[in-house]
């Protein structure tokens, strides 16, 4: 039986054993990593703009790189998907914009928990349940990242719903924030919440809820505690950099749970 949206059958993950994934929201970066990072990547996934390649790490074992789309509905039927298909363990590999003064962007960002502001979490677990990462992956991950990356944060995010209204963006269509979105910012940063997404919330809960391991690394391309448009802005030229840290760091801690140095509990 195949899949309703990843559109392979439900056992041709298990059945090459490939249980671990790198999931991107955007299908270029899915691209990037089969074609760039991976030996002898192979589609098996083009539908909705949810691309998903099969490829194998530098120790020869195998690897799925798969896209969430944006947001939390696109993320729960895909991270679903994937659960029943075999895959367990799941980085998110993402971009970010950073709320923290500190956290300049180009610096790379790995959360252990989310504030979790996103409807479809709710159909899974109740609002109080808890959204968090995998420990040790995490773990394992800020270690590899900071050998490989300058600046790497470890923390707290925020998962949102929207890109615009839900993360205090007045350079909108709609420059008129409800009461309650003007300030988040401010709010937020005095909470030590040090950056907005969109899928990672989401995530934690269902990897919890599923018994999966997951953990997430983002990339800061947007400085959002800055006053000016600036701010506002996606600063293109960094995601490349940033994204290839996150890249390399992810795949690092997939090898080490491949070659056995990290071992998750189940
Ligand atoms: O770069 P990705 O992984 O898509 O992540 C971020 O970028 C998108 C918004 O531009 C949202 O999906 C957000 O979470
Ligand atoms: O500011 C940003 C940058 C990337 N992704 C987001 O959700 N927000």
């Amino acid at each position: 039986m195949k899949l309703n949206h990843l559109n392979f059958e439900m056992d041709f993950l298990s059945t090459r054993n490939v249980k671990l994934c790198l999931l991107s929201g955007d299908p270029s970066r899915t691209k990037l990593i089969a074609e760039k990072y991976l030996n002898d990547a192979k589609l098996v996934c083009d539908n909705r703009g949810l691309l998903c390649y099969v490829g194998q790490t530098s120790l020869g074992l195998p690897i799925l790189a798969a896209t969430s789309g944006m947001g939390a509905p696109s993320t729960s039927i895909v991270v679903s998907e994937l659960a029943q298909a075999g895959i367990n363990v799941l980085i998110r590999v993402g971009t970010t914009g950073s709320i923290q003064k500190q956290i300049e962007p180009g610096s790379l960002i790995i959360n252990y928990a989310s504030l979790c502001k996103q409807g479809a979490a709710l159909d899974i677990a109740p609002n109080e349940f808890p959204s968090v990462a995998c420990p040790l992956l995490s773990t394992d991950l800020y270690y590899t990242a900071n050998a490989i990356h300058p600046t790497v944060y470890f923390g707290i995010n925020a998962s949102v719903d929207t890109f615009y209204e839900g993360q205090e963006r007045y350079a909108n269509a709609n420059p008129h924030l409800l009461r309650k979105q003007q300030g988040l910012i401010q709010e937020y940063q005095n909470l030590n919440i040090l950056n907005f997404e969109m899928e990672t919330g989401t995530l934690f809960k269902m990897a919890s809820v599923y018994k999966l391991h997951a953990t997430s690394i983002c990339g800061v391309v947007a400085a959002r505690y800055s006053e000016d448009e600036v701010g506002e802005k996606i600063i293109h030229e960094v995601v490349e950099l940033t994204i290839d840290s996150c890249i390399k760091s992810a795949l690092k801690t997939l090898e080490n749970i491949q070659c056995g140095k990290l071992k998750l509990n189940n």
